[in-house]
């Protein structure tokens, strides 16, 4: 009988000596990794809670082809500031988180974002949004291309990047819901994967002052990948019209939730957060544009929301609470 495959008292020994060192390693390294954590957040909140960056895209062969100039100037040293020229030349400065200028490709813009993936994966509510004037770039900048992968794409593999690091102390279970806001009407985009027929979508608060929205599908998603098949799906059921200013204009507010479900392997707690990636219908000068009829009403309501928007975003921004924005919700 082979007895050289049982270990000995002395191998024992080692072996519960050296679980101990792995025991004790492991504490080290958790409390090491709490007091990063704390100390990102920190920094985090300095920066402010609510943060504004300005893309600027370049004009496209239609721009240049009618002779279209540039209106916008950049200072070199500095990526805060840029200038509007007006038409009596005269130059007005905005001040911004950042700017981005139009060389600045999208890996450039996701640098920005990335640091809020780490927030929500602590457990902080995140939103990001674009906003902008029809043909502006926000779906360029927030869906990009298979191609060019916008702040959507390389924030969610971030967010599966870190969970799989993170996996030895955290737990997390990542799902999302894609829905769509037209007309005031709330839109399940990803209904068609779940077992119900599409059905009329409201906004609640939940006990925990998170807004929800009944019924709405959450897909438990694995991958990168799956998600984005996901994603692709509730892209093709989303509206698009057309303006005289965009030839596929986004006729809607798309709004993709991402809940992260995070499991404390050291407190044994577990905490829910949300990641919102919003792209914006634009705001439209109805005047302006050659908006008629249904899509005249479109932009209204779409003009409407919008001013909401800026009265919550406002209200948050000096530390406001509004009948409209939980006080709960943070902003990042
Ligand atoms: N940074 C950029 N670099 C190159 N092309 C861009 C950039 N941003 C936008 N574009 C291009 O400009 C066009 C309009 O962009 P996009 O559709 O993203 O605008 P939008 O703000 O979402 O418009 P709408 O609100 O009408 O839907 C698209 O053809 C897009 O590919």
């Amino acid at each position: 009988m082979a007895t050289d495959s049982f270990p000995g008292p002395e191998a024992i020994n080692m072996l519960s000596h050296l679980s101990r060192e792995h025991e004790l390693l492991k504490k080290k390294n958790l409390e090491e990794s709490f007091e990063w954590k704390r100390l990102y957040n920190e920094v985090t909140e300095l920066k402010g809670n609510i943060r504004v960056f300005c893309r600027c895209r370049p004009l496209n062969e239609v721009e240049n082809g009618i002779g279209l100039k540039k209106v916008v100037e950049f200072d070199s040293s500095q990526d805060t500031e840029l200038q509007i020229i007006s038409s009596d030349s005269s130059k007005k400065q905005f001040k911004f988180d950042h700017v981005f200028k139009p060389e600045d490709n999208q890996d450039a813009v996701f640098a920005q974002a990335k640091p809020f993936v780490t927030s929500v994966l602590d457990g902080y509510i995140v939103c990001i949004f674009a906003y902008g004037q029809t043909g502006s770039g926000k779906t360029f900048t927030m869906e990009g291309s298979p191609e060019n992968r916008g702040v959507n794409y390389k924030t969610l593999e971030e967010l599966f990047r870190i969970s799989w690091e993170r996996n030895d102390i955290i737990r997390y279970e990542l799902s999302v819901s894609m829905l769509e806001v037209c007309n005031e009407k709330i839109k399940d985009l990803l209904v068609e994967h779940s077992n119900q027929t599409s059905k009329k979508l409201e906004i609640k608060q939940a006990a925990d002052g998170i807004l929800d929205f009944p019924g709405l599908f959450e897909a438990r998603v694995h991958s990168t990948e799956e998600l984005w098949e996901l994603l692709k799906s509730g892209i093709r059921v989303g509206s698009v019209g057309s303006t005289s200013a965009n030839e596929l204009s986004s006729r809607s507010h798309c709004l993709l939730r991402v809940i992260v479900m995070r499991y404390d392997l050291v407190n044994e707690k577990t905490t829910k957060s949300h990641l919102w990636l919003v792209d914006l219908a634009s705001r439209e000068r109805v005047g302006k544009i050659d908006v008629e009829g249904e899509r005249l009403e479109e932009s209204q309501f779409i003009n409407k929301s919008l001013s909401a928007l800026e009265v919550a975003i406002s209200a948050l921004a000096s530390k406001r609470g509004t009948p409209s924005s939980p006080s709960c919700c943070r902003v990042h």
